[in-house]
């Protein structure tokens, strides 16, 4: 054998399998690298997850959510995992006996821990933000307010979680975090459809947000967000004693006309009542709140006696009072001097207004005079007869569905000054896409900094389809492999008999 045969024998690249294999395991890899590179993802999903407690007037809710951990600043991705209704009534309830408050949370704050993986704990953020009963109990007493914030803080800094502080929410936030994740569910940050407002009703506030492009007179009625490179001007207010127990009270108020020497026979016969509703009350009870002052403390003693005449016409009269429309300072106004400039868009109508509407078969699709048409048939029906037809319904629910659907409709008419289309454009919501809509998710976007000011670059690949060309690649690069040595061991040719 001469020497320039031995080195083309000895020489594998002159194989043409050895080649064509290792070409191809070398191709397989530049391409894996570089889609990995540009993508910027490894191949397996994992989940980052976030608590947020909503401490509300009338009950507290746990929220677990949770997105795949390489996601986090795309619109959309974050979603509800988990929810948790606390036993018994919200936080401020604890005004006299704090550490009951903390203690509360125990069952619902358990079952987070089971419900987020072990090795997630310590990285998972757990916020609590208390609204509109914490508002007026701060006014009322502001120590009450803080010890009852220490107890469910030093009860939330017993978990293996995150804690990132737990504090009085401001109306403003209240509204403008509702709004984002109305948003955010419904991706719409990146649809050139634009964006739709967002109304909240709770027990003791309401909430009104949406996009204005007209001149914002009152500052503080104002919000500015950069969001996926979008500019949003929005417009919200809350409404302080407007949530649908609070203006309960404030109608209550009105109809009572207190005299120095009150007695306990005193009888309010109630159209937003249904007939045969009879019950005895103690003034005490129902107007010790903040936001009615009409009584004293001394005619706070009797009782009264509550007696429904279930008439629709009468109770939307008497609602409308509790609106004061006699003065605006502004060029508009809703109501009690607060700015608002004309509603605009599609709105999305959450918590009560949806427990509400949704109670009395009342949608969107039907016309506002079909959905009063609905509330004056409910309102004339007999007690008994309601009760008999809903023997599972909590009676006070019960009792003040008749109020309650008659208020939302004056609200939004009468207060807010949607038109019939305007009502059209207004779906009742509870959920989106299974998350429910509320402040807390926008609340939590906005505090881990998941909603980028600037959009995002988009990924070369969908997920599925990167998966997809990383395990063909990786495939093509073991059958390469094995090829190459099958072929590299086989004994080929007149050269290879030559070697041995
Ligand atoms: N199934 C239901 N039917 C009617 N009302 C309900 C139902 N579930 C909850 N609510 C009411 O929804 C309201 C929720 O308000 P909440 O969030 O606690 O107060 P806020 O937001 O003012 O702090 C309360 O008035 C509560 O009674
Ligand atoms: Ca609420």
């Amino acid at each position: 054998m001469d020497e320039q045969q031995e080195m083309k024998v000895k020489n594998p690249w002159h194989r043409p399998h050895i080649f064509l294999a290792t070409t191809g395991i070398a191709v397989a890899i530049i391409i894996m690298v570089s889609i990995a590179v540009v993508q910027n993802k490894p191949l397996h999903q994992k989940y980052k997850y976030g608590i947020v407690l909503d401490a509300g007037s009338s009950h507290t809710s746990v929220y677990i959510y949770e997105w795949p951990a390489e996601k986090e600043n795309n619109t959309g991705m974050v979603r509800q995992k988990h929810a948790c209704s606390v036993k018994g009534k919200g936080i401020s309830s604890y005004s006299k006996t704090p550490e009951k408050a903390g203690e509360s949370l125990k069952e619902c704050m358990d079952e987070a821990k089971k419900t987020i993986p072990k090795h997630r704990h310590h990285e998972t953020p757990v916020y609590l933000g208390a609204t509109a009963g914490m508002r007026l109990l701060k006014m009322e007493n502001d120590v009450d307010s803080i010890n009852v914030l220490a107890s469910v803080e030093k009860s939330l800094q017993t978990y293996p979680f995150s804690y990132q502080g737990a504090r009085i929410i401001t109306g403003q936030e209240e509204g403008a975090f509702g709004w984002i994740t109305v948003n955010y569910l419904s991706e719409n940050f990146r649809k050139a459809t634009g964006t739709e407002g967002a109304l909240d009703l709770g027990g003791a506030s309401t909430q009104i947000t949406f996009v204005s492009g007209q001149k914002m007179e009152s500052p503080d009625d104002s919000i500015d967000f950069r969001l996926y490179g979008n500019d949003y001007r929005l417009y919200t207010h809350s409404f302080l004693c407007y949530g649908k127990d609070q203006v309960l009270k404030l109608y209550l108020e009105q109809q009572i006309q207190p005299k120095p020497n009150m007695t306990d026979n005193i009888i309010l016969e109630d159209p937003c009542f249904h007939p045969g509703y009879n019950v005895a009350k103690n003034f005490q009870s129902v107007f010790d709140s903040p936001c009615v002052k009409k009584f004293t403390n001394s005619q706070k003693e009797h009782n009264f006696r509550h007696r429904g005449i279930g008439n629709w016409t009468k109770c939307n009269e008497a609602i409308k009072k509790v609106f004061n429309t006699s003065h605006c300072r502004y060029s508009r106004c809703s109501f009690n001097d607060v700015f608002q400039p004309p509603v605009q868009g599609k709105f999305g109508a959450f918590s009560a207004y949806f427990f509400v509407m949704n109670f009395l078969k009342v949608t969107n699709y039907h016309s506002l005079v079909e959905a009063k048409k609905i509330l004056d048939a409910y309102c004339t029906t007999p007690w008994d007869t309601l009760k008999q037809k809903h023997p599972d319904v909590k009676e006070k629910y019960l009792a003040e569905y008749c109020f309650s659907g008659t208020y939302i409709i004056s609200l939004l008419e009468d207060g807010y000054k949607f038109t019939a289309d305007d009502w059209k454009n207004t779906k009742f919501i509870k959920t989106i896409k299974d998350s429910e809509a509320g402040w807390t998710l926008g609340y939590m976007l906005n505090l881990t900094n998941m909603i980028p000011a600037e959009a995002p670059d988009t990924p070369l690949l969908p997920h599925g389809g990167y998966v997809s060309l990383m395990t063909v690649l990786s495939l093509l690069i073991i059958v390469c492999i094995i090829l190459g040595c099958i072929f590299f061991r086989r004994p080929s040719g007149p050269a290879h008999k030559e070697i041995i």
